[in-house]
């Protein structure tokens, strides 16, 4: 009775639902038109703080996308590349996805608020991605433009916060982000665009596709684990180079035969690295000014490519390229120049700078390229050996183990000067590994009768030209005593004269 008789009636309780909703519905048209973004944020925020006081025990950090408004702030890259490996795994509800005509693979961007858990070294974070969009202010309709702002909340307990998460959690991200960002990096190579106007240096690109890589390389196994350490030395040495002022910059001289594997070497090393790689012909410069102007115009982790470095450099005179850039006047182009500059400056107006030349005949070089100090490494890309057919075998015919023609195969080597670039050709003939192994066999066969034949003619020659040597030399003697006698003749004329 007492609960009937102090029951409000349903129509007051209707009314005051009413009333409420107004009120609310007022509040947040006000809240929503006079208050400003950033206001509302704040207060939004400071509601979250005190209703939920479980988070006055926690730290959040604040990372936006761009530095000041400007710059682009690395830490936000970083911390979105590494959240969608969280993601993925996990349920977003909405993702960007974007293709460029040049990308190979496909970009995600995070699309709206998103909420991630991660746990680091046993402590739990818990990462929010904001997206805010904002009207600009705008002069006329068609300035009408909205602004997006982009950012992530990171909270965690606050014990975890110097220590945990600002030495070691961020620097973890950094350091995944980059790894992840390699692992799906294009590599990208650059020859010189044609028509630089105005001595403009402009390098064209395209996606590097060379299959080449240090599994499918046949060379000496220890040579091949060293490069590769040296590699690994190289871009893990970031702070060495810079303790000990050097420019964070490697030189390699590759020399060898034709077909022993050059070029093949530089895409497995920009494989590896995930580096660009620039394509300099030296016949389309003209100056040393332009040289510089290109040079300066490549990027960082790439490596600069000069092939075949004897053949542009005229050796006769040491310095002056033989330059095929036709109707330019006066060549002032110099070895001397390139090498100073890259040496120099070039070097150290960047990071991470590998420059490879390579060359068939390393015994025509200049000196001042093979100087201790210049080249880092010399490369020597030699003949295919045993071991290198086994591998290259593997990679064309799949034959892992021992097979009949082996034997054969490794006897014909010895002693025979043949490149893997001539044994892949016999490889590749057929896909029927007796096929393919017979044809090497027959191939070697020639390859000694060859060598044995240029042996004998080089013999016969030898001892042919040993023959007229020796006549030559009996005819010079018999012409000094002849010449004797005719001279004490004259001697004895001109006495009796007087
Ligand atoms: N060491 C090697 N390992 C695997 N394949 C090789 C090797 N050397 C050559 N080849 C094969 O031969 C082809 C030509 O080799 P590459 O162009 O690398 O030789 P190069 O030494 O640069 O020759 P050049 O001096 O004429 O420029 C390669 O595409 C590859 O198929
Ligand atoms: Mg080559």
């Amino acid at each position: 009775m007492f609960f009937l008789k102090n029951m409000p009636s349903p129509s007051s309780v209707f009314s005051a639902y009413a009333s409420l909703s107004a009120s609310f519905l007022l509040f947040q048209t006000m809240f929503n038109q006079f208050l400003p973004n950033k206001a509302q944020q704040f207060i939004l925020s400071a509601f979250q703080y005190y209703l939920s006081p479980q988070l006055s025990s926690n730290v959040t950090l604040i990372i936006e996308e761009n530095i000041n408004g400007l710059a682009r702030n690395e830490l936000f890259e970083a911390s979105e590349t590494y959240l969608f490996t969280k993601v993925t795994s996990a349920s977003a509800e909405k993702l960007k996805v974007s293709k460029g005509s040049r990308d190979q693979n496909f970009t995600t961007r995070f699309a709206q608020c998103e909420q991630i858990f991660d746990s680091f070294g046993g402590m739990e974070l818990k990462w929010r991605f904001h997206c805010q969009e904002s009207q600009k202010d705008w002069k006329s309709e068609d300035d009408r433009a909205s602004e997006r702002h982009y950012w992530f909340e990171l909270s965690f307990h606050k014990e975890h916060r110097d220590k945990v998460v600002l030495e070691s959690y961020l620097g973890f991200i950094l350091s995944r982000a980059k790894a992840l960002k390699n692992e799906k990096k294009v590599v990208k190579l650059y020859t010189l665009a044609q028509c630089s106007t105005y001595g403009v240096a402009k390098w064209d690109s395209i996606n590097f596709e060379h299959p080449s890589n240090f599994n499918t390389l046949a060379m000496d196994t220890d040579m091949k684990r060293d490069i590769i350490e040296d590699l690994d030395r190289f871009v893990r040495r970031k702070e060495f180079y810079k303790k000990v002022g050097k420019a964070w910059k490697r030189g390699y001289l590759l020399y060898g035969p034709p077909g022993t594997g050059k070029s093949s070497l530089i895409a497995a090393m920009a494989n590896y690295l995930k580096f660009d790689v620039y394509d300099l012909q030296l016949s389309d410069l003209n100056s040393d000014s332009y040289l510089r102007k290109v040079l300066l115009a490549t990027t960082n982790r790439s490596i600069l490519v000069i092939e075949d470095i004897d053949c542009s450099v005229d050796l006769t005179t040491n310095t002056q390229f033989q330059c095929a850039a036709g109707g330019h006047g006066e060549l002032q182009l110099t070895l001397s120049s390139l090498l100073n500059f890259i040496d120099g400056l070039w070097s150290s107006c960047g990071d991470e700078r590998i420059i490879i030349f390579t060359t068939n005949h390393k015994d025509r070089l200049d000196p001042a390229l093979l100087r201790p100090g210049r080249m880092d490494m010399h490369i020597h890309m030699s003949y295919c050996s045993f071991q290198g057919f086994k591998l290259l075998a593997s990679n064309y015919l799949d034959i892992n183990n021992h097979h009949g023609l082996f034997g054969q195969i490794e006897g014909l080597m010895d002693n025979t000067e043949v490149t893997p670039a001539e044994v892949a050709e016999e490889l590749m003939k057929s896909e029927d590994a007796e096929i393919a192994l017979s044809g090497v066999v027959n191939f070697l066969k020639r390859k000694k009768m060859e060598a044995n034949s240029t042996a004998d003619t080089k013999e016969e020659k030898s001892s042919a030209i040993d023959v007229v040597e020796a006549k030559r030399m009996k005819l010079e003697d018999v012409m000094r005593n002849s010449g004797r006698k005719i001279g004490r003749r004259v001697v004895r004329r001109k006495c009796r004269q007087r």
